[in-house]
Formats: structure tokens, sequence, C-alpha cells
């Protein structure tokens, strides 16, 4: 089963890119989506080719986020995809069954269609404002989650579900009661003072109920 934690990168260059990244593996983050967005291939494939080593390195999963033929090229673990991204079956077609296809939902009918074309997880959100992402869909908040939860219950679709957008510390206990498997976070890892700490932290939250 996927980790519950997932960073999404940050950086204007590849530098910046490589820094976060290396932060986030070191403070003890195994799951990196790398997030590089507008940028010139050769450069993105630049960034993959040294985050490759770096995750394989760290025992991280290594996810590409939007770009489906670098996934395939540098042989990164998959893909995240939006809903205005290739579509899942089409991505799903072209990797393989051996990679993992992340997909973002704002609704339940969202999920309902990404888990008929062989979706892994969903990127659920946002949960609120964010200015890491811009033309956010519609906000969901708690109750929301709360809602397609309940949705997905009734309708026996099981699938990890990632809430994301704007998340802090103190909501990931409330949002973990609605059902969720986990949390996509970007903002509060790159800026943390103390990335360490706040990795510990947050997995406490999130593996607060798992019974090992
Ligand atoms: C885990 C996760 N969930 C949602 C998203 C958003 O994807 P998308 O809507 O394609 O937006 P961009 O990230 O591509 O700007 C995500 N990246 N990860
Ligand atoms: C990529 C993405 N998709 C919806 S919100 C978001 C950004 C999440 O980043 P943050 O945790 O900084 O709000
Ligand atoms: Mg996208």
């Amino acid at each position: 089963m996927y980790s519950k934690l997932q960073y999404i990168s940050q950086g204007e260059t590849i530098e910046k890119q490589l820094y976060n990244i290396h932060q986030a593996l070191d403070a003890g983050c195994n799951w990196l989506q790398m997030r590089f967005k507008n940028q010139k291939p050769k450069d993105a494939f630049s960034l993959a080719e040294a985050v490759k080593p770096l995750c394989e390195q760290y025992h991280a999963l290594f996810i590409v986020n939007d770009d489906l033929h670098l996934t395939k090229e540098i042989n990164a673990d998959g893909v995240h995809l939006g809903l205005t991204d290739t579509t899942i079956d089409e991505a799903r077609a072209f990797l393989g069954t051996s990679k993992v296809i992340g997909g973002t939902a704002n609704t339940f009918e969202n999920i309902q269609n990404h888990v008929k074309n062989g979706c892994d997880y969903i990127g659920l959100g946002p949960f609120r404002f964010t200015a890491t992402k811009e033309k956010l869909s519609p906000i969901l908040g708690l109750s929301g989650y709360f809602d397609i939860l309940q949705k997905l219950k009734k309708a026996k679709i099981e699938i990890p579900v990632y809430a994301i957008g704007g998340i802090t510390l103190r909501d990931v206990s409330p949002l973990m009661e609605t059902g969720i498997h986990g949390i996509a976070v970007s903002g509060i890892i790159t800026e943390s003072d103390e990335k360490e700490k706040l990795i510990q932290q947050l997995n406490e939250k999130l593996y607060a109920n798992v019974i090992v």
C-alpha cells in the first residue's frame, strides 16, 4: 500500500527543485511527485535524470507530474494526471500495468471514471485555497470530503484517496476522519525550517489509527 504522505516538489529552477527534493527526502519523505511546471522538455528531463537516482538512494517512490513520455523515458515509478491532462485509460495503455497512475478528482463522478479506467490512486481536492496551483477547481472543504468518501463507501469503490490543497498539520486528523488514505502536500514541507520534525508530526497523525 502506498505511503500516506506524498511530497509535491516546488522550485522555479532545476537547482531549486533538486535542493527542495533532496531536503524532503533527507527529512523522511518516501513518496515524491516531481512537479516542474511550464519548463523546456530538456530541463524537465535533466531534473528527472537527477531525481531518479536520488529517489532510488532514499527508497522513495518517484512520480512525475503531467508528463507521460518523460515518465517512460526516465523509467519513473509512475505519473500523476489531472482532469485536463492525458486521460487515465490512454496513460494506462501507454505505460502498461507496472506503473503507478494517479488521477486528480474534484467530484465523486471523477473518481468513478478514474477507477473504471485503471487509476491507482486519487488526488482529491482542493481542500482549501492554495497559491501553489493556478486555476483551482471548486474548494471542497471538510464537508466535501465527507460527502464524497461516504458516496465511495456506499458504492463499494475502494481506491486510496489523497487530500490536496492548502493542507496544514492541524488539518490532518479531521481529514483522516473523512476516510481518506493520506495527503499530498507541497508548500508546508518546502517552506518548513524543521522538515524532519514536521514530517514526523504529519506521519504520527496520518498513521494514528493504523494497527501494525
Ligand atoms: C496528488 C495530486 N493531486 C492533484 C494534483 C493536481 O493535478 P492537476 O490538476 O493536473 O494540476 P497540476 O499539478 O498538473 O498543476 C496533483 N498534481 N497531485
Ligand atoms: C497541485 C495541486 N493541485 C491541487 S492543490 C495543489 C497544490 C498543493 O500544494 P500545497 O500543499 O502547497 O497547497
Ligand atoms: Mg496536471
